[in-house]
């Protein structure tokens, strides 16, 4: 078909592939969510309800988008990272992040009533933003996420002390405020031990954890940092054999996608499920270490 003398404007399109071989995070955000919460009457700090509905979209999106190869929430965020080795929408960013938005909102605002069957959504409607963000190491992909569940507990322990000084202690914001500023994460286990006989340890995992969302296979024995399983994972995959790539498929294609509320910055999380890392599903007892990549 010949051109028409509009198809010039094509060459405005600006290329915005992500570099290749590197770790794809995108990362969305509840757009004005304080203010959301409020008009719902979300539960103060946390409202498991909102929480759930947030880890519902998140796991349509990882069982939609098998590239994904784990997420991670918090709060009105979550974080969903491609394998290094993805080539989804040839990595262009705007399609990676608009996809994801939009999938992930879709699917918030369709399960709405299943998690809030008496509060009928009105407008303004739940909406999201995205970034996407490149991590060249797995280190650096680790410590993004190690990043994330850090201020995951940062913010829960200051919230749960500051909303039971509120909630429990009658205090007024300001007052709680005043009661918070400048103590370390001690003085405020110590706060809610010694006032309201809360051990913040008790408090449930989702609240400070977060959550994490992955493709479940059968797990492997903790393992060994031993130096041939470092240099095995070292090493370049091998090129794959075509049935091989097809079981590969097949296994993730019937994975169960998981949502767990684990500690993900130390190494136990990651060495148990190697198929992480590797992108290679099913391979217990082989640890990921190519962390020092
Ligand atoms: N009450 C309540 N509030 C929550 C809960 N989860 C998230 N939020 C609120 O959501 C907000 C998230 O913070 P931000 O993403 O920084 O702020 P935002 O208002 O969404 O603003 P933008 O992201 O810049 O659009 C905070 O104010 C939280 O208090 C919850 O379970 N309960
Ligand atoms: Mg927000
Ligand atoms: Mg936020």
């Amino acid at each position: 078909m010949a051109n028409s003398k509009f198809e010039y404007v094509r060459s405005f399109e600006q290329p915005d592939s992500l570099l290749p071989n590197t770790w794809i995070v995108v990362r969305i955000d509840g757009r004005g969510f304080t203010k959301m919460c409020a008009k719902y009457e979300f539960e103060k700090p946390n409202d498991r309800r909102a929480l759930d509905l947030m880890n519902a979209a998140a796991k349509a999106v990882v069982t939609d988008i098998p590239e994904i190869t784990i997420a991670y929430g918090v709060s009105d965020e979550y974080s969903f990272v491609f394998h290094k080795s993805s080539n989804l929408f040839e990595r262009r960013a705007s399609k990676l992040v608009t996809t994801i938005v939009s999938t992930f909102t879709a699917n918030y605002v369709y399960l709405w009533p299943t998690y809030f069957p008496d509060t009928p959504l009105s407008f303004p409607l739940p909406t999201f933003d995205g970034r996407a963000v490149c991590y060249p190491t797995v280190q650096n992909l680790r410590d993004y996420m190690s990043w994330r569940q850090a201020d995951c507990h940062i913010n829960n322990l200051y919230n749960t002390a500051f909303w039971k000084l509120i909630q429990l202690g009658g205090l007024d914001n300001k007052e709680a405020e005043k009661t918070l500023a400048g103590t370390l994460a001690a003085d405020k286990n110590e706060i809610l031990f010694s006032r309201f006989k809360i051990n913040y340890n008790n408090e449930p995992e989702i609240f400070k954890k977060g959550s994490i969302v992955f493709k479940d296979y059968e797990l492997a024995e903790p393992s060994s940092h031993d130096a041939a399983a470092a240099a095995d994972a070292l090493a370049e995959p091998p090129v794959q054999s075509k049935s091989q790539a097809e079981k590969d498929k097949k296994r993730r294609a019937k994975a169960k996608v998981v949502v767990e509320h684990l500690d993900i910055i130390k190494d136990e999380f990651w060495d148990r499920r190697p198929w992480i890392l590797s992108g290679k599903p099913g391979q217990p007892g082989k640890a990921s270490k190519e962390i020092q990549t």
